[in-house]
């Protein structure tokens, strides 16, 4: 079973306030990019990482996978405005090959490689696959001042990164919204609007997108936890 991933990395990160692209701040040592390509490059199963990235910041990430040893990085291309854009740079650059294609975000550092395979797994039967994490929070639709409604969390889940594919399907999908104007923020939202089935892989809560700073305290938990053995 083998696989190829993109790695959107071109983001502001804004919503992080570090000034800077968060795929550039360093969590015990290692920039926030390094470990999330660590993790693929660490996967047998991976065969071909395609990072995207800003273009002014192709230079210094390109240093960085020398520096920290990560091969699997055939070419670390220009990104979009919006994440969708830079995803379909991404996988115009992946060679035909390819069975199966991962979308990872580049600000979700620790997906475990178990989660990956059984998500690939899922992905090559069924076409599309996505990890995610039932609600753990009641969920309300406001207008912004006020509550309209209350929705039921039961068959709610909130999905993250790596999204899986066929190759043929994702490329479908972003080809397709790409000559209809269709934004989605995700990568799956893309094929459920052309009618196919999307897997969902239960995953782990600790597979956070590192968003705003609060999220640097939970991820230096998390890699402690992970240095004590704690699941
Ligand atoms: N035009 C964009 C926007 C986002 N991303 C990437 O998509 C992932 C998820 O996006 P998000 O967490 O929103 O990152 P930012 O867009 O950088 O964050 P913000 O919205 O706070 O600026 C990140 O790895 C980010 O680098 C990207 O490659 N290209
Ligand atoms: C793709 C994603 O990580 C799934 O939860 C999420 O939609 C990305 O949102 P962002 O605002 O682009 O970070």
């Amino acid at each position: 079973m083998n696989y190829a991933v993109v790695i959107p990395a071109a983001g502001q990160g804004k919503r992080m306030q570090a000034g800077h692209n968060k795929q550039f701040l360093v969590l015990e040592e290692r920039p926030l990019i390094i470990h999330t390509a660590s993790v693929f490059e660490q996967d047998p199963w991976c065969k071909e990482i395609i990072v995207v990235a800003n273009a002014s910041e192709i230079y210094d990430m390109e240093e960085l996978f020398k520096e920290w040893g990560i091969r699997k990085v055939k070419q670390v291309v220009v990104g979009g405005n919006e994440r969708q854009n830079s995803v379909h740079e991404g996988l115009k650059c992946l060679i035909p090959e390819h069975q199966v294609v991962l979308v990872h975000d580049g600000a979700r550092p620790f997906v475990e490689q178990a989660d990956i395979h059984r998500l690939v797994e899922q992905a090559e039967q069924t076409g599309a696959a996505v990890l995610g994490t039932k609600m753990k929070d009641t969920v309300k639709r406001t207008d912004g001042e006020k509550v309209l409604e209350t929705i039921d969390r039961s068959s709610l889940w909130a999905v993250q990164t790596p999204q899986a594919f066929q190759a043929a399907v994702v490329t479908e999908a972003y080809d397709y919204a790409a000559a209809h104007q269709i934004i989605g923020t995700d990568d799956t939202s893309l094929v459920e609007y052309m009618g196919r089935p999307v897997k969902i892989v239960e995953g782990s809560y600790d597979n956070i997108k590192l968003t705003t700073p609060e999220d640097m305290v939970v991820a230096r938990a998390i890699l402690q936890k992970r240095r004590e053995g704690k699941r």
